[in-house]
């Protein structure tokens, strides 16, 4: 790649001479009126060379075939012009007229083409590349980006080629697919293609914005990005071997994966250390409005690392509550999302509770029990349960019984601690819910950790999907 951009920078610079050369030689040889014109074109090639070159080289974004044609048309048509006014000796008057008009003739023409190359492309489904420089993200400096670790800019061969023409899916969510593809030879990576215009846009920006001012072992890390207009958006990311946690604690037919105890709870204080870190340690804060067992993607061994930003926002200052429209997965909102008293780090602690709760119970909060055919179902809401199961002593009865059957390896002072924790996540007065900072302090056994108060729980019930996992499975 780096040698074609070389080969167009050394060709442009090649054309440019050679212009800079004729037009010196037309100068000594003809009149003030080819002077003139001459001069006019000159620029007018010489700013599309310069503006692509500098273009390139400062913001990154490669250099356009259609910047070099239209140069080197515009440079033909001098040329022509020129050498038929010379053989017909004409009067100054020609020299400007013919120029300018073929000037603007060249412009109309290119124009014309491009349009209809990018028509045909559309029509033929083929993805185009960036045309402008708004569309771009203002990441500068190459170089240091990748050195730091920053996401670097794709090109859509590039993806194409890595993950075998989008061959092999491995995840589906609301904005697009993700699927598998190696870099190179040996660095596997996770490539989502972002679907949709307007949505697809939105969180697209979202993402990188949001992931671009982060930087934690506990959040999902980010390779690079590519841009196609309209079309698609792709965002490249280091690939995690063992999927989403919903895989791993959720019993699925077919599939026996069951999380240990002592993994449950090293995901639980990994992911309350990366929202620790988005909420209080970063410059500017980022609520992540969407924490659930999709959202955080186990590695090989097993570390937790919290993903998609699709959705979150960015709080600056002293601002301690947002306002924004409903968003999220329900069974995981918190109940100010539907009071509309907006919403704030606090709003995370609560999902994070949520998933707490499914890591304990290793079935989703809210499960739909056994009913007759044309019975409306029952619903059994895990988080009461656990909440009964705790004032009555018996919190291993709560517990996901497939660890239990494994020999008991749950500790259960760990258990009354989760169980604790969560339940003060899930408080419907967000004032009474724990920080992030405070919670992976308790994790720690830094601080000890009450019994939370009994709570009615009216809004797990209305937050609850209510179609989410039927009593058979997930
Ligand atoms: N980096 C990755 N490594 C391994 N698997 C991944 C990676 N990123 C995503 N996946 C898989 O793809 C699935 C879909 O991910 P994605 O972030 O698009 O959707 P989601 O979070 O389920 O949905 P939504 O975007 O609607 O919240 C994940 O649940 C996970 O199983």
């Amino acid at each position: 790649m780096a040698n074609v951009k070389l080969r167009i920078i050394v060709a442009t610079a090649i054309i440019f001479l050679l212009s800079l050369l004729l037009i010196l030689w037309l100068v000594l040889r003809r009149s003030h009126a080819f002077f003139l014109t001459g001069s006019l074109d000159a620029v007018l090639i010489f700013a599309i060379l310069v503006w692509s070159v500098v273009r390139h080289a400062l913001l990154g974004p490669p250099i356009r075939c259609i910047e070099v044609a239209v140069a080197a048309l515009a440079l033909v048509v001098l040329l022509t012009v020129v050498s038929l006014s010379c053989l017909h000796r004409c009067s100054a008057t020609f020299y400007v007229t013919a120029s300018l008009d073929a000037a603007v003739a060249v412009a109309f023409i290119s124009w014309v083409v491009a349009r209809r190359v990018k028509a045909l492309r559309r029509k033929r489904g083929e993805p185009e590349q960036v045309e402008s420089e708004e569309e771009e993200v203002p990441l500068a400096y190459t170089f240091y980006r990748e050195v730091i670790g920053l996401p670097r800019r794709f090109r859509y061969e590039e993806l194409k080629a890595a993950t075998e023409d989008f061959r092999t899916p491995i995840g589906r969510g609301g904005s697009g697919s993700v699927f598998k593809g190696f870099l190179g030879d040996d660095l596997p990576i996770a490539v989502k293609r972002i679907e949709g215009e307007v949505r697809g846009e939105k969180e697209f920006r979202t993402e990188i914005t949001a992931i671009l001012s982060v930087q934690h072992i506990n959040l999902v890390r980010i390779i690079g990005y590519c841009l196609l207009a309209k079309s698609y958006r792709f965002l490249v990311y280091e690939f995690y071997e063992n999927g989403s946690l919903d895989g791993w604690i959720f019993p699925r037919s077919g599939r026996e994966r069951c999380l240990a105890w002592a993994l449950r709870y090293q995901v639980a204080m990994d992911v309350a250390k990366a929202l620790a870190y988005l909420h209080h340690d970063c410059r500017v804060r980022i609520l992540h409005l969407d924490v659930k067992p999709e959202n955080i993607l186990l590695d090989q061994s097993f570390r937790a690392h919290v993903s998609d930003f699709g959705i979150s926002r960015l709080v600056q200052g002293d601002e301690s509550k947002v306002i924004t429209t409903l968003r999220g997965t329900r069974g995981y909102l918190a109940p100010e999302w539907f009071l509309g008293i907006g919403i704030s780090d606090k709003s995370d602690v609560y999902s994070y509770g949520m998933v707490l709760l499914e890591l304990v119970g290793g079935r989703r909060n809210a499960r739909a029990t056994d009913h007759g055919n044309f019975s409306e179902p029952r619903w059994s809401y895990f988080p009461k349960n656990a909440s009964e199961k705790m004032r009555e002593g018996k919190l291993m009865e709560a517990v996901d019984e497939r660890m239990l059957g494994k020999g008991g390896d749950v500790k259960e002072e760990e258990l009354i601690k989760l169980v604790y924790i969560a339940l003060w996540c899930i408080q419907e007065k967000p004032e009474l819910r724990p920080s992030m900072a405070l919670v992976v302090n308790m994790l720690e056994g830094h601080v000890a950790v009450s019994m939370p108060p009994e709570t009615k729980m009216f809004m797990v019930d209305l937050t609850s999907p209510g179609d989410i996992e039927h009593a058979t499975g997930d």
